[in-house]
């Protein structure tokens, strides 16, 4: 495979406050996690099925999800994703990225099922009336509530507007087996595609979860695996000094050893806000359990220099930054020369955005350190669908690190349940009665 520069790790702005001794101490940490890892021994290596999988994803199945997206590229002018969690973040994480920031597409991606919201469901009702539409409904379990009510709304719709035709509308992607999407599947004939039984709901978006809806929205799926494939390949290492990956997820673990205990992603990019809280769900949910964990946060420079920025420089100290910088100028859009300069802008006549935008990033940089808040760069070539699947695998891989080395299963999310519990208590589920 050619070398293409993907992600590297900058500590630049984040040495002055780890010792040399505590990233060697935490060497032989790493070691043991990645060996367990890769022979699928560690505590959750039932859930580890995302290590291997751009590499071994088939191809046939690769092609299936692009014959059904271009069918419903055909056919749809809007596809509406109904999932939550991992069910959804990725694909607006990717699609956002890739997107424009105005307009799309052929078909245009739109969200059901990730909130409660009558007034959400009303409005997503009124804007596909009149369209073309097709449904992509997206459950691992196939059981959780949100998705299960949108789907049931959205299906009544799509029967109402084109009976019987709706069938050939609606795309399902669940567990092989269980859940009561796959029964619904079975009993109605949808086309469907598969989640891996070994990988979990925020590890999915490179399987068909992502994979569909994204070749619908026009990304370039087989290149996004292809980067992915180049950081399962690369981030095999487990010598710190050599596995960005493995780096990043040491350095976190120091930092909150060391009281910083939030994490604030910051990204110079406004598309990167959907990116951000795919991100969210990947470190949150899996690190944050056992009274541990670091807190995710996110911000995008310079918008919120001028909301958060304040409390970034002098506010309680408990923060880290992690910067994202995409290093390629991919736009090279000048800021014109003005004859009269009334504006005092002269002096950045010629220079690109891209330009402005990094030196942003290193003042940002340089006065959070002066304020006390280590910085980590993460520096990525560019933003395409390859760079963008290594991205993806490369947070999936030092999240999974990271959460081994605190000491905790990086593949479960038992919190999640207890808000669940209630709810169906409240609403009167059969079986969750409130006991007296
Ligand atoms: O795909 P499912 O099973 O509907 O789950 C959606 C999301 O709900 C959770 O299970 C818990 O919130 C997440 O882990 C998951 O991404």
């Amino acid at each position: 495979m050619v070398h293409i520069e993907t992600v590297t790790l900058n500590d630049k702005y984040v040495k002055g406050f780890v010792e040399n001794e505590e990233l060697a101490a935490l060497q032989s940490f790493v070691e043991v996690a990645h060996k367990n890892m890769h022979t699928k021994t560690a505590i959750g290596s039932d859930y580890l099925g995302w290590l291997d999988w751009p590499s071994k994803m088939d191809d046939a199945e690769l092609t299936r999800i692009e014959e059904a997206a271009q069918k419903i590229r055909e056919t749809a002018n809007v596809l509406v994703v109904i999932g939550i969690g991992g069910s959804y973040l990725g694909t607006k994480a990717v699609n956002e990225l890739l997107g424009s920031s105005f307009g799309f597409n052929q078909t245009e991606i739109i969200y059901a099922g990730q909130n409660i919201s009558g007034k959400y469901m009303e409005e997503l009702l009124t804007y596909i009336k009149g369209k073309n539409v097709a449904l992509n409904v997206i459950s691992k379990s196939g059981t959780t509530t949100e998705p299960a009510i949108a789907f049931r709304m959205l299906r009544t719709w799509m029967y109402e507007t084109y009976g019987e035709e709706a069938k050939e509308r609606i795309f399902a992607t669940t567990d092989k087996t269980g859940g009561a999407l796959r029964k619904n599947v079975d009993a109605n004939g949808y086309t469907s595609f598969e989640i891996p039984g070994d990988v979990g709901g925020r590890y999915s978006v490179l399987t068909a979860v992502g994979l569909l809806p994204l070749a619908v929205a026009g990304v370039d799926i087989r290149a996004l695996l292809k980067g992915a494939e180049q950081a399962e390949q690369e981030l095999q290492s487990v010598d710190l000094s050599s596995n960005a990956a493995y780096a990043y997820a040491a350095y976190r673990q120091i930092l909150n050893s060391r009281g910083f205990s939030v994490e604030v992603l910051a990204s110079f990019e406004p598309s990167m806000s959907a990116f951000h809280e795919w991100w969210k769900q990947l470190f949150g949910e899996s690190e944050g359990k056992q009274g541990k964990g670091i807190f995710p946060a996110s911000v995008i420079y310079s918008t919120d220099l001028h909301s958060m920025g304040q409390y970034m420089q002098n506010g309680r100290r408990m923060l880290f930054e992690t910067m994202l910088r995409f290093t390629e100028d991919q736009q090279q859009t000048q800021i014109p020369f003005d004859e009269n300069d009334e504006d005092g802008l002269n002096y950045l006549t010629d220079k690109t955005l891209h330009e402005v935008n990094m030196q942003a990033l290193e003042a940002t940089a340089l006065a959070h350190v002066e304020g006390g808040v280590p910085v980590i760069t993460l520096d990525v070539g560019k933003i395409d669908a390859h760079h963008v699947g290594y991205l993806i695998y490369f947070f999936m891989k030092s999240c999974a690190m990271s959460a081994y080395l605190s000491g905790v299963n990086p593949f479960d999310q038992p919190g999640v349940e207890l808000y669940k519990q209630n709810m169906f208590e409240l609403l009167g589920k059969p079986g969750y009665e409130k006991k007296e």
